[in-house]
């Protein structure tokens, strides 16, 4: 299955929210759906659930326009949607109905989806009795009670322990496996990483970049290297390089560790490495660079001033 956003446009009152948005997502190779806070991704989220309408654009899966159903999706929003005062099993029975399931098969894959995410003792309790990590855990069983083909989480780790995290990686592992659609938002680039293939990073409502992450590291590490000194901080030393180098490289990061340098076209590593030691700097490490999902996600949207709205909600 291939679930795809063609050229998506959606407004509040005047001002254009998301600029065209189009990315794709296969079955069994999970989106890691990423941007700042207010880049779109919620409402980009509530547009492929039909909780919003698009402006214009097209969402499509394997060719068709999607219409989702409730049977077909299984959503875990931000803002967490079971009722605190009602039973875990009568919510979900009730959900999994909604799904399309029989009485039966919705008290059946209630107690999997409990036993699978380890909180099955608490099935005949009210959720705001539990702690907030288990109740994070029931409503990510909800979410997947339906067995949807389409699961969209958007930060699951929220409020987990590392146990808990490793129960959660494990279940998404599956779900990936089994061949559905998995798109997973968060602001946590190490599972993004552990998880998802490919990647699409929205700023200010425009996919700045996407595809898969294999690759764009690899285009993304290319031309560029790091450097670091034995008698020099990061910071000298890329005050060094600024200075001696500019012909060569320019100075792209600077990490606690190193310097990251931006190569240009007639750059020759000999003579960086001789103008560096001419310097006075005694080279620790020169090498290729291999960045994190976090080094790329900070140099495509780190540099600029957050959305001031959206920076004041998530305070
Ligand atoms: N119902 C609405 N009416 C008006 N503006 C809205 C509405 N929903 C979202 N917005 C605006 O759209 C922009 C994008 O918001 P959205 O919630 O999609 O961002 P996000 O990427 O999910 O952010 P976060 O990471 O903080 O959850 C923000 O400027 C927000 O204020």
């Amino acid at each position: 299955m291939k679930l795809e956003l063609k050229d998506i446009r959606k407004s509040f009152g005047e001002k254009e929210i998301l600029h065209g948005v189009s990315f794709a997502v296969e079955s069994g190779r999970a989106l890691g759906l990423l941007g700042r806070n207010g880049a779109g991704k919620t409402t980009t989220i509530r547009i492929i659930m039909d909780v919003f309408h698009a402006n214009s654009g097209e969402i499509m899966l394997d060719g068709e326009i999607f219409r989702p159903t409730a049977s077909q999706v299984g959503y875990l929003p931000e803002e967490r949607g079971l009722y605190p005062k009602k039973k875990v099993r009568d919510q979900m029975v009730y959900l999994a109905m909604l799904r399309g399931m029989n009485k039966k098969q919705a008290n059946e894959s209630t107690v999997k989806w409990l036993d699978r995410l380890h909180v099955s003792e608490y099935i005949d309790r009210n959720l705001e009795t539990l702690s907030k990590g288990n109740q994070q855990k029931v409503q990510l069983a909800a979410t997947l009670v339906g067995e949807p083909q389409l699961v969209i989480l958007d930060e699951p780790f929220s409020g987990l322990d590392p146990v808990n995290a490793q129960v959660l990686k494990d279940v998404i592992r599956e779900l990936i496996r089994e061949g559905r659609i998995v798109i997973f938002s968060s602001h946590q680039m190490s599972y993004v990483e552990e998880f998802c293939e490919d990647i699409a990073i929205i700023n200010h409502g425009d996919v700045v970049l996407s595809g898969h992450l294999d690759d764009i590291k690899d285009t993304y590490g290319r031309g560029r290297k790091t450097i670091s000194a034995d008698n020099y901080s990061p910071q000298e030393l890329a005050d060094i390089c600024r200075e001696k180098l500019s012909s060569y490289a320019a100075v792209e990061r600077v990490t606690k560790k190193y310097v990251v340098l931006e190569l240009k076209t007639q750059a020759d590593m000999w003579q960086i490495l001789d103008i560096c030691k001419q310097a006075g700097v005694e080279i620790h490490q020169f090498g290729a660079y291999e960045p994190s999902l976090n080094d790329i996600f900070i140099s495509c949207v780190g540099d600029e001033e957050p959305d001031t709205e959206a920076a004041k909600e998530a305070v």
